[in-house]
């Protein structure tokens, strides 16, 4: 429970606070312990007459509670007169709060100019007066709090109050520059954005509405702001009926209207940058002066130095809405079965774990620029159709959780355009956003237009992600899935429907014998056996991916994805299983909290383990079928001296090793390894997957396995 807010010592001016809002105020800061001024000039809701009879009302019944409260009557523009009451009474000041105010409702042309001086001498001299009068004691006590209040009308205009509206925006300003001055001496100031019931608003809200907007609800917003320990200052904070929220001015990302330094800009160049200039969907909260000056500046450093990173025909804006469905289906366009464990997730939208596989996010990017004039002129002189664009490398980082449905937005800019000789390679960024504003993915992909290249540009990029050659070992794991010869048919629902993945005649146009498989087809099948095999399935984990795709796949045929893992990285590389193509090579995914095997088992037992689960997954979870009839899990134990040291369970189905048995599963394999060659594998001098596979570790187990091994001994030994 937090302690209760006290004012005892405090001194706070509330002005207008004989009805309504100031009121409430007036009771609250009273019950509190604060002694407080009650002024109000105890005029009409128009301004009009005066009399002292509402301030007295409010202070009998705060002294009646106990409280310590005198009456001002002052106007607020001799606010300096309120702020002597209370330093003549209390002897000091700590809070005011400027809540006067009146109405001078008119429709525009009618607004004479004593409407239009009036409301802006009560609200906007009112408030700068009596805060003025407060400020060099504020400054003195290093300790001051003022609120300044605002209305809707004022943020967001209303029929019929121009001069109010004018006035209660001016005051916003006011208190942002107060916040700014106020800010190294711990005075504070804030907007108050009330929407209550009150003399003001009682023929302009509808009744049952009106009767939950009691004063009392916003009362404790304001009291709060005023307390010492509120750090809060410069801010909007709009209330009403109980509820609190921060309002803030955003600004869009705007646009460069303009290629270069020296060109001028037209009245046309604006309309047709207009889309981009209005467009809010990142758009981006500034917290200073500075930084909104800032941002210019940087536009205009670009515009110097040509160093524009987003020619103007080169990006495009798109938004991209989703649904569970589009993810399912996705899954099972990159070959997700009901048949593995870890695909399930992605196949059905009530388990508990049901995730978007993280290449999804790849689509919107790709749809968004397909769907573009993006690649007309990236290479002068040539023809771009979808016969000729080939997915050439793709990367992505997930930077925030995904999200399983709702609306993205994805810009994309031409980042590079290489002369590659056979064909030009365009490098285009994408950062996709959620619907908070908040980045989720960058990605890049680069297009290659085959027939484009020999137009004289470099070969190189700065800009490319790189791609990355795997260890020259062996791979780890191999795991191979057929795909279907309706995989791209299927594929293509996902939102990439270029013909040449489905027409016969179109492929035959881009120089294909039969219609190929979408390259983000392929990465999807060879995602989803990293991500199986290395974190169950667990897309959390997956942070970066990044391919080159070398050469086409036709539906129907055999991937084989290789994987080899250091540390977090696991490198990968995929093939055509009936013909040996490699068709992505230099891939590579990173995972998060993914602990390396060779970094982590430090122990002997574990070293043997390892070598263990080596062996049996490079040799049998290269070929699905062969695990699946033998259940893929093995428990063994180690033992040395003849006893069990340590037990181990291989579960290849899952694609995990832990010490341990699972649940009622008896070990059915033993190895048996003597002291010195605990040590000598401690040590380093035995290797201990080399030991094993030659029978220096001796086997004694079930039948199968054992025959299993001796099989994968031999081949071994024949290497
Ligand atoms: C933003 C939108 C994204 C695009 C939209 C995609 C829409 C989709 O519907 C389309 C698809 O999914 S197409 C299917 C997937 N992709 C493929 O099948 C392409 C497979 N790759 C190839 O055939 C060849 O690598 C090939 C043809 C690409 C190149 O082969 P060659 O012409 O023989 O070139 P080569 O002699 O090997 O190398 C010449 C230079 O080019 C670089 N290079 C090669 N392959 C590349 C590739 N895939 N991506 C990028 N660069 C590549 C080489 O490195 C070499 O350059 P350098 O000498 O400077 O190293």
């Amino acid at each position: 429970m937090v302690g209760e807010l006290r004012f005892d010592g405090r001194v706070v001016v509330v002005t207008g606070a004989g009805a309504g809002l100031g009121r409430a105020y007036a009771l609250l800061f009273g019950e509190k312990g604060a002694s407080v001024v009650v002024n109000d000039l105890g005029g009409g809701r128009h301004g009009e007459g005066s009399s002292t009879r509402a301030a007295d009302v409010v202070v009998n019944e705060i002294r009646s509670r106990g409280g310590k409260a005198v009456a001002d009557y002052n106007s607020v523009e001799d606010g300096e007169k309120i702020i002597q009451t209370a330093l003549e009474n209390f002897g000091r000041i700590d809070v005011v709060v400027n809540n006067a105010g009146i109405l001078r409702d008119k429709s525009f042309p009618r607004i004479s100019d004593t409407d239009w001086d009036l409301i802006q001498r009560v609200h906007l001299k009112g408030t700068f007066k009596t805060t003025q009068a407060a400020w060099p004691h504020f400054k003195n006590q290093n300790f001051g709090r003022i609120i300044v209040t605002a209305s809707n009308s004022g943020l967001y205009g209303n029929y019929g109050q121009a001069n109010y509206s004018a006035a209660k925006m001016a005051v916003v300003g006011l208190s942002n520059t107060l916040a700014i001055e106020g800010q190294k001496n711990n005075i504070h100031c804030n907007v108050i954005v009330p929407t209550a019931a009150s003399r003001l608003t009682e023929d302009i809200l509808p009744p049952e509405f009106f009767a939950e907007l009691k004063p009392e609800l916003i009362a404790p917003v304001v009291v709060w702001l005023c307390h010492e320990s509120c750090e809060e200052n410069g801010s909007i904070i709009e209330s009403a009926a109980g509820w609190a929220g921060k309002c803030h001015l955003v600004r869009s990302q705007g646009s460069l209207l303009r290629s270069k330094i020296t060109d001028s800009v037209s009245p046309e160049n604006v309309q047709s940058k207009w889309d981009k200039v209005t467009d809010m969907s990142n758009a981006v909260r500034l917290e200073s002066i500075q930084e909104a000056s800032g941002a210019l500046m940087t536009a205009l450093e670009d515009l110097k130095s040509g160093n524009q990173d987003t020619p103007d025909q080169n990006t495009v804006v798109e938004k991209f809405s989703f649904t569970n469905r589009d993810l399912i289906l996705y899954a099972l366009g990159v070959g997700a079965t009901v048949e593995s464990s870890g695909d399930l997730r992605f196949l059905y939208e009530n388990d508990e774990q049901f995730a978007a596989l993280p290449t999804y996010f790849i689509i919107p990017g790709l749809l968004a620029s397909m769907g573009s004039n993006l690649f007309e002129n990236v290479v002068p002189g040539k023809q771009v159709d979808l016969s000729n664009v080939l997915h050439g490398e793709q990367f992505l980082e997930i930077l925030e959780p995904l999200p399983l449905s709702g609306t993205v937005t994805t810009s994309c800019n031409v980042v590079d355009v290489l002369d590659k000789g056979s064909g030009a390679a365009v490098i285009v960024n994408m950062d996709t956003y959620n619907e908070a504003g908040e980045k989720i993915a960058f990605q890049q992909m680069t297009a290659f237009l085959v027939g484009a290249g020999g137009f004289g540009g470099k070969r190189n990029s700065d800009k490319a992600m790189a791609t990355a050659e795997p260890p020259s070992r062996r791979p780890d794991v191999s795991v191979k899935q057929k795909t279907s010869v309706d995989q791209a048919a299927l594929y293509r629902l996902s939102g990439d429907v270029n013909p040449i993945h489905i027409d016969p005649n179109m492929a035959a146009l881009g120089g294909f014998s039969k219609p190929i498989l979408h390259g983000l087809c392929s990465l999807g099948f060879a995602t989803r056996h990293v991500l199986n095999h290395y974190t169950s399935g667990d897309p959390s984990k997956f942070k970066v991916i990044k391919a080159r795709f070398a050469k086409p796949v036709i539906p129907g045929q055999t991937l084989q994805t290789d994987m080899w893992q250091e540390g977090a990285r696991i490198h990968f590389e995929a093939r055509v299983v009936e013909t040996g193509t490699k068709v992505i090579n230099g891939g590579y995914v990173d995972l998060v909290d993914v602990p390396s095997p060779t970094r982590n088992l430090v122990s002997a037992s574990d070293l043997v383990s390892k070598a263990v689960f080596d062996a049996i997954q490079v040799r049998l979870e290269s070929n699905i079928e062969k695990y699946k009839k033998i259940n893929g899990v093995f428990v063994y134990q180690i033992t040395k001296g003849g006893k069990v040291a340590a037990t181990w369970t291989v579960d290849l189905k899952n694609g995990k090793m832990y010490e341990g048995d699972p649940k009622g599963v008896k070990a059915d394999t033993t190895l048996t390894v003597d002291d010195q060659d605990m040590v000598d594998i401690a040590t380093g001098k035995i290797n201990p997957q080399v030991a094993f596979m030659k029978g220096k570790l001796k086997v004694k187990g079930n039948i199968m396995l054992t025959q299993k091994l001796q099989s994968l001994m031999k081949e071994e030994s024949k290497l």
